[in-house]
């Protein structure tokens, strides 16, 4: 069996200081995502301090994740149907337009959890996702993701939200 190495999007945005996606909050959730295929996924481990009810993921940040994540995966679709790599120019950032998450059942806040989120369409600036949770091969949430491209660093007017 050979073991490929993960190419993680959030390690490709340098001086993000987000609470769901940062590496540069230390404080924050650290999320990673990953292609598999056609699918971008997270597979996350929460704390006992994220619990809503006992041994339950809080909601609020479950749908931090589910956001971030799908943020993380709208830049790297961009650059996947550009053809190329994260680290290449032009550099794209995206902020959330809107988020709708169905809670189905509740999500365990003490089992690992995972995201997988496909790019349903790409119309100008605009990425319309759909993000499914999974906790124990079942589902216990599904979310609509519209993200917005919001910082292009091929249009000079434009200031990069993540650089100080
Ligand atoms: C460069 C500065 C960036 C500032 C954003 C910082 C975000 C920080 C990271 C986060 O925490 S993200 C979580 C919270 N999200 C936000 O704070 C975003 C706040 N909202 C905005 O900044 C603007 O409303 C937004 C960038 C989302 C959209 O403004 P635009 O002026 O770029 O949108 P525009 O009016 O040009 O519309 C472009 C397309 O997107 C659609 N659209 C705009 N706002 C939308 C929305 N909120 N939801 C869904 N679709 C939206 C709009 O209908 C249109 O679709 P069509 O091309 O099909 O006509």
């Amino acid at each position: 069996m050979t073991t490929e190495e993960k190419i993680y999007f959030q390690d490709f945005m340098p001086g993000n200081v987000c609470f769901g996606c940062g590496n540069n909050n230390p404080e924050g959730l650290q999320i990673k995502s990953y292609w598999e295929g056609e699918e971008a996924v997270c597979r996350w481990s929460s704390e006992e301090k994220y619990h809503g009810w006992a041994n339950l993921l809080n909601g609020g940040i479950l749908a931090t994740l589910i956001d971030c994540h799908c943020m993380c995966s709208a830049m790297a679709y961009a650059y996947k149907i550009e053809n190329r790599s994260l680290d290449s120019n032009p550099v794209y950032r995206y902020a959330t337009g809107t988020i709708t998450v169905k809670y189905l059942r509740p999500t365990p806040n003490n089992k690992p959890i995972e995201l997988r989120a496909v790019v349903e369409e790409v119309k100008g600036k605009k990425t319309t996702m759909k993000c499914n949770v999974y906790a124990e091969g079942e589902i216990t949430a599904e979310a609509q993701v519209i993200a917005i491209r919001v910082f292009d660093s091929n249009q000079s007017n434009a200031g990069n939200p993540f650089v100080e």
